[in-house]
């Protein structure tokens, strides 16, 4: 199993579920600090892809790690793995039960670290989607808990709008959304940001950040994602600030982690100190 091993950072794991991947992992500094924020990483790979899991954070934790004065207002560093429409679990895992784990996970870290809105969200790709579902209300009806929502949202490569970026694509990308959301795609809708129609500012009050990111070297998610929510965030009145300047490929940006770092650290000036 790889490492998840970070030198002058204390790790440790829980599990909110029964299942392998009902995990989350935190890296704390060995100080175990009492204030800061906290980054939490949702982990992409459509829904489906094994190799995609909470470890992917670490890249990017290490670059952060590594500015001792940027990094001192993070308490720690959180990621969350869920279950996967993989194709080898019975009964199928399918939407809601992705983000019913993070919720769960969410909740989860609630009762054991009293996180509240002392965090910022960070999802890449298929994990971005996660991120704004949270704010959306499609947990399934069984779920009880509703885990405090995120100070900010970084949503980096995210998919915002399933038929849109499957309609861009020839339809390639209708077997992994299938798998993930099923084949009716009324269903594809409900579950897209970007077609969200209730109020996000509603479902998330107060002062929030949104930052959308992408890179126009992708080659797996293009740019219209990031615009689609942009344009329905602000027919909520929610602000939200593009930056469309990430360099490199779709994998490429968690692999190498430094413009997450970088993404975390400009969030965190924009918010007030927490002492
Ligand atoms: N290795 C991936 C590729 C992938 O994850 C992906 C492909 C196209 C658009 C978005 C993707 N990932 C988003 O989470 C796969 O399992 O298909």
């Amino acid at each position: 199993m790889a490492t998840t091993d970070i030198p002058g950072l204390v790790f440790t794991s829980h599990k909110f579920g029964p299942h392998s991947l009902q995990e989350v992992g935190v890296w704390e500094s060995g100080e175990a600090k009492s204030s800061g924020y906290w980054a939490i990483f949702i982990h992409g790979g459509a829904w489906r892809d094994r190799s995609n899991t909470f470890r992917d954070f670490i890249p990017s934790i290490k670059h952060m790690i590594q500015d001792q004065d940027k990094s001192s207002s993070i308490r720690g560093f959180m990621s969350l793995d869920y279950r996967l429409s993989d194709g080898t679990e019975t009964p199928p895992v399918q939407h809601p039960d992705h983000i019913d784990d993070i919720a769960a996970g969410l909740s989860l870290l609630h009762e054991k670290y009293c996180l509240k809105d002392n965090y910022v969200l960070i999802g890449h790709s298929a994990g971005a989607t996660l991120a704004f579902q949270l704010l959306m209300g499609v947990t399934s009806p069984q779920v009880t808990v509703s885990p405090p929502l995120p100070v900010a949202i970084i949503g980096i490569s995210g998919i915002y709008d399933l038929v849109g970026i499957n309609d861009r694509h020839d339809g390639n990308y209708a077997g992994f959304i299938t798998s993930a959301f099923g084949s009716n795609q009324g269903d594809w809708q409900n579950a897209s940001p970007a077609k969200f129609t209730g109020d996000f500012h509603e479902n998330w009050p107060g002062d929030r950040l949104t930052i959308l990111a992408h890179s126009q070297e992708d080659s797996l998610v293009d740019t219209p994602e990031a615009d689609a929510l942009q344009a329905n965030l602000q027919r909520c009145k929610s602000p939200v600030h593009i930056v469309g300047n990430l360099r490199g490929e779709h994998d490429f940006v968690w692999q190498d982690g430094s413009q997450i770092a970088e993404l975390v650290f400009d969030t965190l000036l924009k918010l007030p100190r927490l002492l």
